[in-house]
């Protein structure tokens, strides 16, 4: 009977396949556990044929259905492992198939893949622009290390022609995959001896003779990390149900070199644009913690409860559920993190109250006073200064720098305000409440007296942390090596976060890395969001400078993202309802969209409409485990860390993005006006980043101002 095996390539056209498309692949495959290899070369529904003009003879394609086949590479070697690559449009089938060659890599001796007349057809070019270039990335090492490392004779040919890490991405899709990897950690400037450890080493099986001409079966069995070897029935019904986690296995270089460096000197940050990958850094990086020493604690935090009950499940799921490196971390919120730390020291558990009621707190503040300033300007100066700078008494207000704020306060001035302050603090006191970030501060000063909770502590989406927050995470861990290990993107900054790293005793100059390639979206949906961004600067992660998101990209490849406008919110409400409609229709499951608005007023109205569709929904904020059907739906802020395969942004007008009553006037402080915008600028780049083939944004009415306007040239298209 012969054996069925899986490269990676197919998992990734696999998952996006329609569920009709899906069943095929399920039939075909079931024919390869039940007939014998003659049987199958005989089947008539399989129609396994061989493919014209084919760089490798090996090559086969089977029917799926009327539209589509699958791509096999049959065993000419006795063997009889079959490999299913991929699944292609039946038209494209041939020509995919005829352009592809396998091999066995000379030092890894995995099976890798190669576009061979792409490559074939490229070099010759690239050689005449070589020999008229000044420099050449790999001139520094001789054919023998390369080949050493791996590299054949064609790659070699096509290696020497490039002339920066730019052409090397271009090509990165056509060469073979354990020799682009060599080829991308040398690039990263990783010497030869690092590489051969940590990709040839790992992968060279113990016992590899000098002669790597191994039948089809022992090279596949050899690419662990690339292909799946299926033995039962149960086991394929089980492999083609689940998603494939790429992630836990195929790391970028760039993300490796920043997860699993043996140590750090101090506090590293990770920065990147949305989809990047930082998450699952993070999630290595807390691995190769647990996994270097066996007694370390670490602390995992981020920005949500539903955010950290994802991480703590793809975490269980890196460490292989191992309790015994699981019961060694905690993750949690921040703000979690603090509440249990003053609970535990000051014996008491703080109640502390909600943004609402923080409000009002301040409205009665300033009707009791009298004050010239508005309860916003109150809230936002205890914010940002009082809260920021941890200032006690009004002769600490008096001498602080009020840095961001954009109103100067004399002394004079400050001592009218100061008793705000005193009267917010007595009502908190006087209903025995407290606030989220008055419990942070009270914990960063328990923490200074007693001993760090953790032995490192890895922070994700650290672009919203207040710097109360910041002196938590600095108590939980002593300074040095390894301690803090942040990731975060300041392009995401939703909630009003000003800070400086370095004054908080968390200084990562010099340890700052970031990551470009983004395993998310498509480049379409990347362009066009990154238009939401284009006309405004934003200040890096740690506040020293800006941050960019130059050379930032993605592999794969899609539809634009389709923008419309409506006469009422109530036809863009019912164009959502037939589009999403047409989403599951293509095969897509409800649980794999989307759908998001500034407001819950809105949603609302979504969720109804959706309900009389009979189109399952849940609110994210009832945290539906990923096993619950239905549609998502979550305000923008809610989306921050999510991702789904479609996504509609809808009401985006302009009287809601930007939400004026959230954007301070110019008037009362020109500074946060500015920072106030931007904020509701990205929000809307969060919203449409969490897409990852299709998105949609509308409007009705008038559009919002942040809404990219078509190229000139696409717009007539
Ligand atoms: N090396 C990889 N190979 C395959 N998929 C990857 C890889 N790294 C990340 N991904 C996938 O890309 C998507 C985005 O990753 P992740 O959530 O870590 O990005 P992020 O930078 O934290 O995003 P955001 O800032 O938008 O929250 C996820 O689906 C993840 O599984």
């Amino acid at each position: 009977m012969p054996q069925l095996a899986f490269a990676s390539s197919f998992w990734e056209s696999f998952d996006v396949l329609e569920k009709p498309v899906k069943a095929g692949v399920r039939k075909a495959m079931q024919k390869f556990q039940q007939l014998t290899v003659p049987e199958l070369h005989a089947d008539k529904g399989l129609h396994l044929e061989s493919v014209e003009k084919a760089r490798d003879p090996r090559m086969r394609t089977i029917r799926i259905n009327d539209f589509w086949r699958g791509v096999v590479l049959a065993p000419d070697d006795g063997s009889d492992v079959f490999l299913l690559v991929n699944v292609v449009r039946h038209d494209d089938a041939y020509t995919w198939a005829a352009k592809r060659l396998y091999t066995t890599n000379s030092a890894t001796r995995g099976l890798e893949v190669r576009n061979v007349v792409a490559i074939e057809q490229l070099t010759p070019a690239l050689e005449k622009a070589a020999a008229a270039a000044d420099s050449l990335l790999f001139a520094k090492y001789s054919d023998t290390v390369l080949r050493h490392l791996g590299i054949d004779d064609q790659v070699l040919k096509a290696v020497r022609t490039i002339v920066d890490k730019a052409q090397l991405q271009a090509f990165e899709t056509l060469l073979p995959e354990d020799q682009c990897e060599v080829l991308q950690y040398l690039a990263e400037n990783f010497s030869p001896d690092d590489v051969y450890r940590d990709v040839v080493a790992v992968r060279r099986p113990v016992d590899a003779g000098p002669d790597p001409d191994e039948s089809l079966a022992v090279v596949i069995a050899n690419t662990k990390s690339r292909i799946t070897l299926v033995t039962g029935p149960e086991e394929l019904a089980d492999i083609l149900e689940k998603p494939f986690a790429a992630w836990r296995v195929f790391l970028h270089p760039s993300q490796r070199r920043v997860a699993y460096r043996v140590s750090y000197g101090g506090p590293v940050q990770v920065t990147g644009g949305p989809g990047t990958g930082k998450t699952v850094a993070a999630l290595h990086r807390v691995k190769h913690l647990l996994t270097r020493s066996p007694d370390a604690r670490v602390l995992l935090t981020t920005y949500t409860n539903a955010l950290a009950a994802s991480l703590r499940e793809n975490l269980a799921f890196l460490l292989d559920h191992d309790p015994a490196l699981l019961e060694r971390v905690d993750v949690t919120t921040v703000n979690a993190y603090a509440h249990g730390v003053v609970s535990r020291l000051d014996g008491k558990a703080p109640s502390p109250i909600g943004d609402r009621d923080e409000r009002l707190l301040w409205q009665r503040v300033v009707k009791k006073l009298a004050l010239p300033w508005t309860e916003q300007f109150l809230a936002q100066e205890y914010r940002h200064v009082v809260l920021a700078q941890d200032l006690r008494t009004l002769d600490d207000y008096r001498a602080a720098v009020r840095r961001g704020r954009g109103s100067a306060l004399s002394s004079a001035r400050r001592e009218q305000l100061w008793p705000a302050v005193e009267l917010f603090d007595s009502m908190l006191r006087d209903q025995r409440s407290t606030t989220h970030l008055k419990v942070c501060a009270r914990a960063a000063e328990l923490l200074t007296a007693s001993t760090p909770t953790h032995d490192h502590v890895v922070v994700d989406e650290a672009q919203d942390l207040h710097p109360a927050q910041w002196r938590v995470l600095r108590g939980a861990v002593a300074p040095g090596s390894d301690d803090l290990f942040i990731t975060g993107d300041p392009h995401q900054r939703i909630y009003d976060a000003k800070v400086s790293l370095g004054s908080l005793g968390i200084p990562v100059a010099g340890r700052t890395h970031r990551l470009r390639i983004n395993y998310r979206s498509t480049e379409e949906i990347l362009t066009w969001s990154t238009g939401i961004l284009s006309p405004v600067s934003v200040d890096d992660l740690g506040g020293e400078g800006n941050d960019t998101l130059t050379g930032y990209r993605s592999l794969l490849h899609g539809r634009r993202p389709q923008t419309s406008g409506h006469g009422t919110e109530q036809a863009e409400v019912a164009a959502l309802v037939e589009r999403v409609e047409g989403w599951i229709a293509q095969g897509i499951r409800p649980s794999e969209i989307g759908v998001c608005a500034r407001f819950n007023v809105l949603l609302d109205k979504v969720y109804d409409k959706l309900g009389a569709a009979k189109i399952p929904v849940v609110r994210v904020r009832d945290n539906p485990g990923p096993g619950v059907d239905g549609v998502r739906l979550a305000t923008m802020h809610a989306m921050k860390g999510l991702e789904f395969r479609c996504v509609a942004v809808l009401g985006v007008t302009a009287s809601a993005v930007p939400f004026s009553r959230e954007v301070t006037p110019a008037s009362v402080d020109a500074l946060q006006h500015d920072s106030d915008l931007l904020r509701e600028r990205c929000l809307l780049f969060v919203a449409c980043t969490r897409a990852r083939e299709a998105l949609a944004v509308t409007w009705s009415g008038a559009a919002s101002s942040f809404v990219p306007q078509p190229h000139p040239q696409h717009a007539l298209a």
